[in-house]
């Protein structure tokens, strides 16, 4: 059975990651790419499925934390014995994929069982494992080879690897884990001492441009390694997180595959590493974004593969039998042949910000919006699957619609900024006041006192807090502060906010979820623009709590049972975490840049 989520920890080299429990087992890992078959599964499975535990033999109890600003996962185990650590890392790759451990003694002596499961093709493939010399240990299952290099001899049993070896203070024991393409060469292996230091400074280096955010400055910085891991470095596509089907609630269907690049959440993290004044990663995304947008704009999608892919078909592993048997396990993603209105909205706005922020303007910004705009022109009136990608159908989402304002709008601005445009300004603005006055005709409950999920509905959702966080309305409008308020009252469970209705709303699937944490971190920035601190404040600080002791968010949490839930960890929570601290420590946060007012009587 695999640890609870929030028992993980993540490391990673920017092309994938792993997840490593309190426990020194690494249950889930792809190669060579985040979006690549896994070779370790357990995650999804069992033991069976593929993974790599280095566990104290005898009785233990573990602390683990991140060796300082880096993503060198650092775990000390006690036992009757001594004390010894494990330094878990994958350092940039040099052509090669390494996953390195090094294993310490501390004091007096640790017994450690090793237990090495390799399983390629999402944990079903059991490749051939040979034995050379000197602890070398190669498996081959087709396209896939793996090499261990290390000081200990490994034994074949039952298809597995094992050995038990005795660690004593002082010593120190390193195990690399080599990813190469089986029909080439295998690469010879890294020295992981000079791994090690190659990955520290590498993280090191990245962080020391974080500026201070007050005393969420810690959080902010993991948060800002955490969101770096994800992104995919030989192309600048981000993921949304890591994993694939962990579940929204436990036992239950809604597991997704989130090892993709959604413009939404990309166009988020961009945001985040704009506000830290992170502007090379936000110029690498835009450059992904233009390679793969690049055609006519009835082909855009609302998610890549990380490279730009846009075939990314959705099937069900079967014979994983799910995270706390919650199946199915998911491959791939078919949001990515759904319409969502609001992602033009968030490209639109994202590309604003790199201007505003100081990014050089890029050659095809300008053409391209131009062709999305005119698509947007007659397809903002057509129903969408929205922000939350439901399964049940198109609908007329409010929160789109609010979204393909936000398009316009900065459009408009844009125009007018860039050299007196004022044909282009005229023209994006007066679709954006038409948009708008269809919103506030259509998706307002006079009854009700909210904005509401869909046109006619009276189901209320965590989007619309977006409302004054891009400006559509500002804080103290009544409408905002009403809905403000239904929210609060209708949405949050145990403190913390709900996407939707589920019980309410068909969604076109089964069983409710947790709550979905990016939405209480918009709440803080609402309360914030409304001038609440002390609520946003206490909020953020229930929310940061959540957090597990390396600093890490899923996608959901459990109210009730309280416990994480869902993909891990997951930009959108780690966006939140960032933009809000911001919003909180600086007077001028980004949640009031956004939301400048509304320019309907600029131009007329
Ligand atoms: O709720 C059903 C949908 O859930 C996933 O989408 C969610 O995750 C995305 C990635 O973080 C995010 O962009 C989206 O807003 C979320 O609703 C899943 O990927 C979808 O396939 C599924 O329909």
């Amino acid at each position: 059975m695999p640890a609870r989520i929030e028992d993980y920890a993540m490391i990673g080299d920017c092309e994938t990651a792993a997840l490593v429990s309190k426990g020194g087992s690494i249950d889930w890992l792809c190669l060579p790419r985040f979006d690549s078959p896994a070779c370790f599964s357990a995650l999804l499975g069992t033991v069976e499925n593929g993974h790599w535990s280095i566990t104290p033999a005898k009785p233990y109890s573990s602390q683990r934390s991140y060796v300082e600003d880096t993503l060198v996962l650092e775990t000390l185990f006690t036992t009757e014995t001594g004390t010894a650590a494990i330094l878990d890392f994958m350092p940039p790759r040099d052509g090669s994929s390494n996953l390195v451990r090094i294993v310490e003694g501390r004091h007096g002596h640790v017994d450690f069982d090793i237990d090495l499961v390799m399983r390629f093709g999402y944990g079903r493939n059991v490749p051939w494992v040979s034995h050379g010399e000197a602890g070398r240990l190669t498996a081959v299952a087709g396209p896939d080879r793996l090499t261990l290099q290390s000081p200990v001899e490994l034994k074949g049993q039952d298809f597995h690897s094992k050995a038990t070896v005795t660690v004593s203070s002082g010593e120190r024991l390193p195990f690399t884990l080599t990813h190469s393409a089986s029909h080439e060469e295998a690469p010879t292996a890294r020295d992981p001492e000079a791994a090690l230091q190659q990955t520290v400074f590498f993280w090191r280096e990245f962080v020391s441009r974080c500026p201070p955010v007050n005393s969420y400055t810690p959080i902010v910085k993991r948060s800002l390694i955490t969101l770096k891991a994800m992104t995919y470095l030989p192309t600048g596509g981000i993921v949304a997180a890591v994993t694939t089907s962990l579940p929204e609630k436990i036992g239950g269907l809604r597991n997704w595959d989130y090892r993709y690049c959604w413009l939404r959440d990309a166009t988020m993290t961009l945001m985040a590493f704009m506000n830290l004044g992170y502007l090379d990663e936000a110029q690498a995304w835009r450059e992904w974004l233009m390679r793969a947008v690049a055609g006519t704009p009835e082909q855009m999608q609302i998610m890549y593969g990380v490279a730009g892919e846009r075939h990314l078909p959705e099937w069900e592993a079967d014979w994983l039998e799910g995270y706390e048997n919650s199946r199915p396990v998911r491959i791939g993603n078919a949001a990515a042949g759904q319409f969502q209105l609001d992602v033009y909205g968030e490209v639109a706005d994202a590309l604003a910000q790199a201007l505003r922020l100081g990014l050089p303007p890029h050659p095809r910004t300008r053409a391209i919006s131009r062709v999305l705009l005119s698509f947007l022109e007659t397809a903002w009136r057509k129903p969408d699957e929205g922000i939350w990608e439901v399964r049940s159908g198109p609908a007329h989402f409010t929160h789109s619609k609010i979204m393909a304002w936000v398009a316009f709008d900065r459009a408009a601005r844009l125009a007018k900024d860039a050299g007196g445009d004022i044909d282009g300004a005229r023209r994006w603005r007066s679709i954006a006041n038409e948009i708008h006055a269809d919103v506030c005709r259509n998706g307002y409950d006079e009854e009700i006192g909210s904005f509401v999920q869909a046109y006619g509905s009276k189901v209320l959702d965590a989007s619309l807090l977006q409302i004054p966080l891009v400006g559509f309305l500002p804080p103290d409008d009544p409408r905002v502060v009403s809905t403000v308020e239904a929210i609060e009252h209708r949405l949050v469970q145990n403190g913390l906010v709900l996407r939707y209705e589920t019980d309410l709303s068909d969604d076109g699937l089964p069983g409710g979820e947790g709550a979905f944490l990016v939405c209480s971190f918009w709440l803080c920035d609402a309360l914030v623009l409304m001038g609440r601190y002390a609520d946003a404040k206490r909020l953020y600080e229930k929310l940061t709590a959540l957090c597990n002791d390396v600093g890490l968010l899923s996608e959901e949490y459990d109210p009730v049972d309280a416990r994480m839930l869902g993909n891990f960890p997951q930009a959108f929570s780690h966006i939140g975490l960032i933009s809000t601290a911001l919003n909180l420590a600086r007077s001028e946060g980004p949640a009031e840049e956004r939301s400048q007012k509304d320019e309907k009587e600029d131009v007329g």
